[in-house]
């Protein structure tokens, strides 16, 4: 008996070792969160935080897309967030605050699912609310997708069983993020119950960080500044960290819009640097500008005409556009190309103007009246040459399913829309 039960036993011992040898010393990289990602762009889905009309075009420079956010975030409008992202070609994980945001849709729209585990708060953020998560999975998520599956007579036993397996093999797909708080006014610090006296030196997150990649194989370790730029401190604690880490990834966020301060973090020993507000901030900003160019400019108006009302009353240089793409290492002019990007939308705002008087005139009563005068108006959509650079073939069909569902909104003929553009800087 002692025998048969030492063999399973050694046996397991043997895998477990030559995995922590691969991991280590191995010549292949085994982390699945890519090492060349220098930039990911988080996405809150909450209803008040917008997307640039033009959104994949400013995220056509991005390595990933993170959607997550801790308020107002629900399973609907973390849905509506991937619908939005699904016809783009960068990849998009899911961050959830809570497991009930996670769908079959949600699943198969991520590129994997990223969990955060708070090194820094109390033991509810470290394990508490995974807790909460992996029950809500073994005995909701999973018996509810399986059941439709399955046959109706399977039977109640197997059912269990293969809830089982699909919950385990759901946590060991998802990525692991070790998250350092250190803004203590932020909402993840409330979250997580970070307060000033669990702020960490440099030493401190250093040695927290080694026993989260060898401990809990955490695939990323995150310094999270929230809202505000961590400067020399962030720095020190990054050159810290990344000395001591060989597998885990080494993620910097909070308050970066500017190459700058950019570029300090990644110098430092980040692999990839972070940013959310900003990227919200071009969509705020966004509404303004086309609000005003409304007013401001004939819906026929040339591109030298748009191109000069941008020069002259956008202050380019100080837009959330440039500062946005400014954090993008890969963007070599973030001024020239936050103007373009600015010329971008406001001459298509302008053109679904012009549409919108067109389609309006022949009165259509539904969604589908709005799709056939679309398509009998127009050769070009409005925004279809600005997408093709970055949604490739799939640019034309979003261009007109883009404005079908702005113009069914603006014209009062329901909410029912393909793409949730409620979300977009137009529907403001
Ligand atoms: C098991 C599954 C699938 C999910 C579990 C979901 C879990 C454990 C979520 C953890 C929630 C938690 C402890 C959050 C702590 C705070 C934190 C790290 C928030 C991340 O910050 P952002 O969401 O970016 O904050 P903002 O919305 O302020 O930008
Ligand atoms: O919103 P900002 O301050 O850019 O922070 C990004 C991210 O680290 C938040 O979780």
């Amino acid at each position: 008996m002692v025998a048969f039960d030492a063999l399973p036993r050694r046996l397991g011992r043997l895998v477990d070792g030559l995995g922590i040898v691969a991991r280590t010393v191995g010549p292949f990289d085994t982390n699945p969160v890519p090492a060349d990602w220098s930039h990911v762009t988080k996405l809150d889905p909450e209803d008040a935080k917008k997307l640039p009309l033009l959104y994949p075009l400013f995220l056509r420079h991005t390595s990933a897309v993170s959607v997550g956010g801790s308020s107002d975030v629900t399973a609907a409008n973390t849905e509506e967030t991937f619908s939005l992202l699904e016809p783009l070609s960068v990849p998009a994980f899911h961050e959830p605050s809570e497991a009930k945001h996670v769908t079959e849709r949600t699943r198969e729209s991520a590129a994997f699912i990223a969990i955060p585990e708070v090194l820094n708060g109390d033991s509810e953020s470290l394990v508490g609310t995974l807790g909460v998560g992996t029950e809500y999975i073994r005995e909701e998520l999973t018996p509810g997708m399986l059941s439709e599956k399955l046959p109706w007579w399977t039977p109640n036993r197997v059912l269990d069983a293969c809830s089982n397996v699909a919950t385990s093999l759901l946590l060991s797909e998802a990525v692991f993020e070790a998250y350092i708080i250190q803004n203590p006014d932020s909402a993840a610090a409330r979250e997580a119950n970070v307060d000033e006296d669990d702020l960490l030196s440099a030493r401190a997150a250093k040695q927290h960080s080694m026993a989260a990649e060898r401990h809990l194989e955490s695939e990323l370790v995150y310094l999270e500044y929230s809202g505000t730029y961590g400067g020399d401190e962030a720095a020190d604690i990054l050159a810290a960290v990344s000395e001591s880490l060989d597998w885990s990834r080494l993620w910097y966020g909070g308050g970066l819009d500017s190459r700058e301060h950019a570029q300090a973090m990644l110098d430092a020993g980040a692999d990839t640097v972070v940013v959310g507000d900003v990227f919200h901030d071009v969509a705020a900003e966004e509404a303004k500008i086309c609000a005003d160019a409304r007013t401001d400019l004939s819906p026929d108006a040339d591109v030298r005409t748009v191109r000069e009302w941008v020069t002259d009353t956008v202050g380019v240089e100080e837009s959330a556009a440039r500062r946005y793409l400014s954090t993008v290492p890969s963007v070599d002019d973030p001024t020239a190309t936050a103007e373009r990007y600015l010329v971008a939308t406001v001459r298509t705002v302008l053109e679904l103007e012009r549409l919108e008087a067109v389609v309006a005139e022949a009165g259509p009563e539904t969604r589908d009246d709005v799709c056939s005068l679309v398509d009998e108006q127009t050769d070009t959509l409005p925004g279809e040459r600005y997408l093709q650079s970055t949604a490739g073939e799939a640019s034309r069909t979003l261009a007109r399913t883009i404005a079908v569902d702005v113009l069914t909104r603006r014209l009062d003929l329901g909410d029912d829309t393909e793409l949730p553009v409620s979300h977009l800087s137009t529907n403001q």
